[in-house]
């Protein structure tokens, strides 16, 4: 038997960090969507684990037990053969491997019909990998670990895009300068929430940015293109998102940006609304 899952793009509309632990992980307040665009993994019963990965995004992807998908399968204490076919840059800010993680577990639970790990040991994987089981509109806090299902999320017709330079989550931690920043001011204006995230923030920003100084020149293409409601950073970068007006400008920034920069990642998605996650194909 044969299990698809579809791991999607996480987007950190606001990312806030509210403070630090005493273990150095950050307390975070962000909310968050999924995308229609991400991975596919298909998984099938082997006696031994076997890791393929294929794909336009699967350059410099570790094949072997570093591998998200594979540290799953272990903690699930099942085996499998695992095909992963990375269409998500790698180290972006938009959860490629906790999404990929998240599915895997999914996928494997249904095929050998056992339940899903505790959520200590869900996060023992990755402090984002909770939140990539989940999907609609999400709020995010502690490290990770507090998830609030806010419902459906709103349509919007969004864009991303990736200057092709990876960005390490420690890094852009260890140089974000103020630790205490305020969380996000609830509640959400339901009429006008376009608005209310601009609003909003992602302190993580401005310490990507001075990394890699190329997000800034993502952030000011997006902002200036025609029906740009929105632009900011996703995660810990370099990963940029755009909440864009209607799809004609949703279609006019990608292939503007596409012609511009034919070297960055830049894709045309939607917010996932549906809780729709795996399929079994035999
Ligand atoms: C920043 C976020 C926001 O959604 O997304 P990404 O940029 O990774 O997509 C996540 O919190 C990333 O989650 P994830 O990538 O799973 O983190 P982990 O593997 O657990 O941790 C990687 C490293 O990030 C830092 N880290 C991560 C999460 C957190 N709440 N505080 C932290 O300080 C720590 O330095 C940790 O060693
Ligand atoms: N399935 C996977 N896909 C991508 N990267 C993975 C995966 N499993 C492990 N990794 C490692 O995790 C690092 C962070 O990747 P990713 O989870 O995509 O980034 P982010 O934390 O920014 O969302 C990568 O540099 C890579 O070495």
């Amino acid at each position: 038997m044969t299990v698809e899952v579809f791991a999607p793009a996480k987007i950190n509309l606001t990312l806030h960090v509210t403070g630090q632990r005493s273990d150095g992980y950050h307390l975070l307040d962000s909310l968050v969507v999924f995308a229609d665009v991400g991975d596919r993994i298909t998984l099938t019963k082997a006696a031994e684990t076997r890791l393929e990965v294929s794909g336009p995004c699967a350059a410099g992807v570790p094949t072997d037990a570093r591998n998200l998908v594979v540290k799953a399968a272990q903690l699930l204490g099942v085996t499998a053969h695992i095909h992963l076919h990375k269409n998500l840059p790698a180290a972006a800010g938009i959860g490629g491997g906790s999404s990929d993680a998240a599915a895997t577990l999914s996928g494997l639970c249904q095929l050998y019909c056992v339940p899903l790990p505790t959520p200590e040991a869900v996060l023992s994987l990755g402090a984002d990998v909770p939140l990539c089981l989940k999907r609609g509109l999400v709020r995010m806090e502690g490290i990770g670990e507090q998830l609030s299902a806010l419902g459906p999320s709103p349509g919007m017709h969004l864009v991303m895009v990736n200057p092709r330079v990876e960005v390490p989550t420690p890094t852009v931690f260890k140089a974000l300068s103020c630790k205490e920043n305020p969380a996000m001011n609830w509640p959400m204006n339901p009429t006008d929430w376009v608005l209310w995230v601009a609003k909003q923030r992602n302190d993580l920003e401005a310490p990507a940015v001075s990394a890699e100084p190329v997000i800034a020149d993502v952030l000011a293409m997006l902002r200036a293109q025609p029906g740009c409601q929105l632009a900011r950073m996703s995660g810990s970068g370099a990963t940029c998102f755009a909440i864009m007006e209607d799809a004609q400008a949703q279609q006019n920034t990608v292939a503007h940006i596409k012609t511009a920069h034919p070297e960055w990642w830049a894709v045309a998605c939607k917010a996932l609304t549906g809780d729709q996650f795996s399929r079994e194909t035999t």
